[in-house]
């Protein structure tokens, strides 16, 4: 078995998750992150009392990511005490992103005249950006592919890449940008909201199997 160095590993975020048994066969598949929707608008979105039993079941080192819509910022305070990392995946400035003092990613949606560059620069405070297919009305989630080829080769953050990614196209994915993680909800769902361990299991393989092609493995 190849080891790579930690720059080339793919790290995999499972979002969207809704039941206890998916994020006990979510952390078996071997994710590095799991996602809980807090935006009520969502067919995954948990109540602040869901997230807590949820959260409880992560084990240490598989890090909680709570996913916001242009957010109340009190709930995002009271849903922080239950995460490590907040995904803001909505029209969010800066400083709404900044105001809870925790960690935090912006979700950009790639829409046409998005410039990449000037977002990064603007949201420098930012751990990464999760870039996402756009869809006029929607917020995400849409299980819709973009144009990869959009993404310049170097950008001042890391990127997350999301948007349809499935089993079946995340290798060609992470051979198109080499991100630092791929995020993927509906491509490892039965139903909305319910995961299918088989796919996170098979999406798990496709992405160490695309690391090995890429250390030449
Ligand atoms: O999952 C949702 O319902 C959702 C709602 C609002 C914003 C984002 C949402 N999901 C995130 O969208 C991307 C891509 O999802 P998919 O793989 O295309 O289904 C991912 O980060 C989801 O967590």
């Amino acid at each position: 078995m190849t080891v790579l160095a930690p720059q080339l590993r793919t790290r995999i975020k499972f979002c969207g998750l809704t039941r206890p048994e998916d994020v006990d066969a979510a952390v078996a598949a071997g994710a590095d992150a799991l996602g809980f929707v807090l935006w009520p608008g969502s067919k995954r979105a948990l109540d602040e009392q869901r997230l807590a039993e949820l959260s409880e079941r992560v084990p240490a080192f598989v890090t909680r990511v709570g996913l916001f819509v242009d957010p109340n910022l009190a709930l995002v305070a009271r849903a922080a005490e239950h995460l490590d990392l907040l995904q803001f995946h909505g029209d969010e400035p800066p400083g709404t992103c900044m105001a809870v003092g925790r960690p935090w990613i912006k979700a950009l949606r790639m829409r046409d005249g998005l410039d990449l560059p000037a977002a990064a620069e603007a949201y420098r405070g930012a751990a990464a950006l999760l870039l996402d297919a756009y869809r006029p009305g929607v917020p995400g989630g849409t299980g819709e592919t973009f144009d990869w080829s959009r993404i310049p080769a170097s950008l001042a953050k890391p990127v997350i890449l999301a948007g349809g990614l499935t089993p079946d196209n995340v290798a060609e994915a992470i051979a198109a940008v080499a991100p630092f993680a791929v995020d993927v909800s509906g491509g490892i769902e039965a139903a909305p909201g319910v995961k299918d361990a088989t796919r996170m299991a098979a999406f798990q393989r496709a992405v160490r199997r695309a690391d090995d092609v890429r250390c030449g493995a």
